[in-house]
């Protein structure tokens, strides 16, 4: 069994960066600019978009950090999405997820400039994927196809996908790339009966419920890759995946752990998007 180390897989990405941003430098140009946009206090979140932004720092891109009070009202939030949008020194807008419940999350994903949506998930940029056409993809699923390239899958023809979630920060889009890449793709989701016996057959797993350890490894095919995508935080205080790790380890070909798998690749992947974004804006 083999172990996709995401925080691996990430740094690769992240040295690839930053010398194009070394590269930038030396040229005198501005460099690029990401802004995250946090509303309220949730440490979860809080520390994600603290790893933002040291990812910024560590690949040299600046990053503006947007902390907003928990109650800001509808308009307050579209007026700061607004600005960012007007600031041509602004790349890449990414508003962090999930938002206080009185806040319409739809809207203020509409109201950033596809241009600068380095989260994918404007529905210009979900419209690109689903139509095959260049565009932002969301970062989660990204990671995920980098992920499956590292080892060995790439051409997928042949290969049977399953996807256990339908969000459209990862179930939706992933399951998008990975029929792009020619895989048979199921999604299944909470409403799915019999979800283990799919899953059974899938030679690529990628399991993004939100449901601790829910995959056991009577729900793998001997020799599957398994990507884990949940981030769960148990009553010791540990992460866990929505995969019981241990469980399936001796069964797969390879899996992803939590921590350090999934999650880095979010981040680098921002990164990644953020530099495409500052490419496009430079060109004009
Ligand atoms: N606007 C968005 N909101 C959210 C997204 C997103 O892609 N766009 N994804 C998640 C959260 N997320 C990034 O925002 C994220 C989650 C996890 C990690 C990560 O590196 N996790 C570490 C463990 C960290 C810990 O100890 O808690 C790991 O898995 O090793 C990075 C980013 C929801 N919101």
């Amino acid at each position: 069994m083999k172990t996709i180390w995401g925080n691996e897989l990430a740094n690769e990405v992240k040295d690839t960066i930053r010398s194009e941003v070394d590269q930038i430098k030396a040229e005198g140009k501005r460099l690029p600019v990401l802004a995250v946009v946090l509303v309220g206090d949730n440490p979860a979140s809080q520390s994600y978009v603290r790893s933002k932004a040291n990812a910024c720092i560590n690949v040299g891109m600046e990053n503006r950090t947007i902390t907003l009070d928990g109650n800001i009202s509808q308009e307050e939030l579209l007026d700061t999405v607004k600005k960012l949008n007007a600031d041509e020194k602004v790349d890449g807008i990414l508003v962090q997820l999930p938002l206080p419940k009185h806040l319409d999350a739809d809207s203020v994903i509409m109201a950033i400039d596809p241009s600068k949506d380095v989260d994918g998930l404007h529905p210009v940029n979900a419209g690109n994927l689903l139509t095959g056409r260049p565009g932002f993809v969301p970062c989660t699923p990204k990671g995920i196809m980098y992920m499956l390239k590292s080892v060995g899958l790439e051409n997928l023809a042949g290969k049977r996908a399953v996807v256990c979630g339908r969000s459209n920060l990862v179930g939706k889009p992933v399951a998008l790339l990975l029929q792009n890449q020619n895989a048979t793709v199921t999604i299944v989701h909470s409403k799915t009966p019999d979800i283990e016996s799919i899953c059974s057959q899938a030679d690529i797993l990628v399991v993004a419920m939100g449901r601790p350890k829910m995959v056991t490894s009577s729900w793998v095919k001997e020799g599957a890759v398994v990507i884990d995508v949940g981030i769960n935080r148990m009553e010791n205080g540990k992460l866990c995946g929505d995969v019981d790790f241990d469980d399936v380890k001796d069964k797969v070909a390879a899996i992803s752990p939590v921590p350090k798998g999934v999650g880095p690749m979010t981040v680098c992947m921002l990164l990644s998007n953020t530099l495409e974004a500052y490419r496009n804006h430079e060109r004009g």
